[in-house]
């Protein structure tokens, strides 16, 4: 059969916006909608194969879910070099690949207009499945759900989840400041939370994720969140008085599950594909084909998921600029701005381009120095390998693989071959689609991933796709109806501008006042 190759499919989908106006229109949409999904999905082991201990199929590897899931198996002890039979005998120094090639020399704006209210969800939505165990030997995760399971609201396990919880309707914890609710304080709840030491208890707020105090973009969403979870308490109760806690807080999370699914394909994924097909949440178009409902994740999703770049140079809310220093668990900020005018801000500004290299700020690069290190010890497959397994053609020169001759020069003589080029820094490096947020690579080989991982959810199979798993039409209905701008207007006292990407017209760019309607 004919193969059209992933380049044309990309120029269709992103060109052309009469035809998909007409396309989403009608019930082409749907037929096109399932073959981007199974096209994508099955290009994902499912049950998951290798991991970072075997590079052959057995028991342990399937069964030990402390362990990412691997697609490509690492690179056998016994190969001459570092990345297989190819390139230099000594990979280059991390230090030396983030100065020349990925430290920011200039802020470049994404030019597909993504926004920092997306970043902060990149980053948000990410890290309930990307928590690898630095206590271990590289390889292995603390987050056991393998996906979407709201861990990251909830607490990783039992213990947490019953400790964030009010055990009283189905709600969360939370305090009032001038009547607003926000995380409650570890002076009431007292779990762990990394902070820095010093930050009085009044300041530390308790998530679920122990981590997430470290930045206001993540914190506001915890908020919305948790106004959320509690909202549609409330609406399952006033459905269902007879139900107890437990039913509605169970319930309440399958519910806001839902919806980070919904938001996730319908407006995110929608942000970062650029594509005018108008993508669908409709888990039903999958249910006459092949499809394992499970997921496992990998590791090289987890390493190509490292977007830093998207991060500005500053943070600018309400007309000031806030300097890293001033933002990093700088809690206090939330309250002080509220909810709505952190999510205008971060609305309104600018994130940064992914791809191409030289955008990444010096706050958050050593970071980019840990992955490569981490891809090191565990081995990963270089990058030319990946764009075989995706069915991406490999690249043959470093001339091809990016448009920027002083980049290609210097890769070329720190690795000595292109088929010696580590998948990191391919992924992130290579030269960008044409006002794309980053190149091919980075989203031929991440959607599989992600829409696997979204899609493969229980929640999407017919066994759970219905009223009655949400508590009835009204629950269902929140879900199949959610977005990101009833998420925060139906919990904020006014409705700011908010979207995943920077205002786009006049209207759009006004300012909001207090007063604006949902
Ligand atoms: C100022 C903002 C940010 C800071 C300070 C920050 C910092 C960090 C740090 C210190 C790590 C741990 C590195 C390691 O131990 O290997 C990390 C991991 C990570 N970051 Fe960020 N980050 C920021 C923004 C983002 C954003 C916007 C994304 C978008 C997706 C992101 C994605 C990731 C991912 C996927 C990991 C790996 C998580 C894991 O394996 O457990 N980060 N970041």
């Amino acid at each position: 059969m004919l193969k059209p190759s992933p380049a044309a499919v990309h120029y269709l989908l992103t060109h052309f916006r009469w035809l998909w106006y007409v396309v989403n229109n009608s019930f082409l949409q749907d037929t096109i909608m399932r073959i981007v999904l199974t096209i994508r999905s099955d290009l994902i082991p499912s049950p998951p194969t290798y991991n970072t201990k075997y590079g052959y199929l057995n028991w342990e590897s399937y069964n030990n879910i402390s362990y990412y899931t691997r697609l490509l198996p690492p690179v056998p002890e016994d190969c001459p070099l570092p990345m297989g039979t190819k390139g230099k005998p000594v990979l280059p120094d991390p230090k030396v690949l983030m100065e020349r090639f990925f430290k920011r020399t200039k802020f470049r704006p994404d030019p597909q207009g993504t926004n920092l209210m997306f970043a902060f969800m990149a980053q948000h939505f990410t890290h309930q499945f990307f928590k690898t165990d630095h206590g271990v030997h590289v390889g292995f995760t603390k987050g056991l759900g393998h996906g979407v399971d709201a861990s990251q609201i909830y607490g990783e396990n039992l213990m947490r989840q019953l400790q964030l919880r009010l055990h009283e309707d189905g709600k969360l914890k939370y305090q009032l400041v001038n009547g607003e609710m926000y995380p409650p304080s570890v002076t009431e709840v007292p779990v762990h939370m990394v902070y820095p030491e010093g930050l009085p208890a009044q300041q530390r707020l308790v998530i679920g994720h122990e981590i997430f105090g470290i930045l206001p973009g993540l914190t506001v969403y915890a908020t919305i969140w948790l106004r959320e979870h509690n909202r549609v308490c409330d609406v399952l109760k006033a459905e269902h008085p007879t139900w107890d806690d437990e039913q509605l807080f169970q319930t309440s999370r399958l519910i806001i599950i839902g919806e980070i699914i919904n938001i996730i394909i319908e407006e995110y994924v929608q942000q970062l594909s650029g594509y005018h097909l108008k993508l669908k949440f409709d888990p039903s178009l999958l249910f006459n084909v092949r499809f394992q409902y499970s997921n496992r994740i990998a590791l090289e999703f987890c390493h190509l998921y490292h977007w830093h770049p998207l991060m500005p140079d500053s943070f600018l809310i309400d007309g000031d600029e806030i300097p890293y220093s001033q933002f990093l668990y700088n809690t206090s900020l939330l309250m002080h701005y509220g909810v709505e005018k952190l999510v205008d801000g971060f609305s309104r500004q600018p994130a940064g381009q992914i791809g191409g290299g030289h955008n990444t700020h010096e706050a958050v690069l050593k970071v980019t120095g840990m992955v490569i290190k981490e891809s090191r010890a565990a081995r990963v497959q270089p990058f030319n390998e990946y764009r075989k397994k995706f069915n991406l053609k490999p690249y043959t020169s470093f001339d091809e693989f990016t448009d920027d001759k002083d980049m290609a020069r210097g890769l070329e003589e720190l690795y000595g071959d292109i088929d010696a080029l580590e998948f990191y820094t391919g992924v992130l490096l290579e030269k960008t689609r044409p006002d794309g947020i980053f190149g091919e690579s980075m989203v031929e080989m991440g959607a599989p991933f992600s829409l696997k991982g979204l899609m493969g959810n229980p929640l999407c199979s017919p066994q759970y796709w219905k009223p009655s798993t949400f508590g009835g039409e009204t629950g269902f209905d929140i879900v199949k109806t959610a977005t990101l701008k009833k998420l925060v207007c139906l919990n904020t006292k006014w409705c700011p501008y908010v979207d995943f990407h920077v205002p786009r017209n006049e209207d759009e760019a006004k300012p909001r006042k207090p007063s604006t309607e949902l």
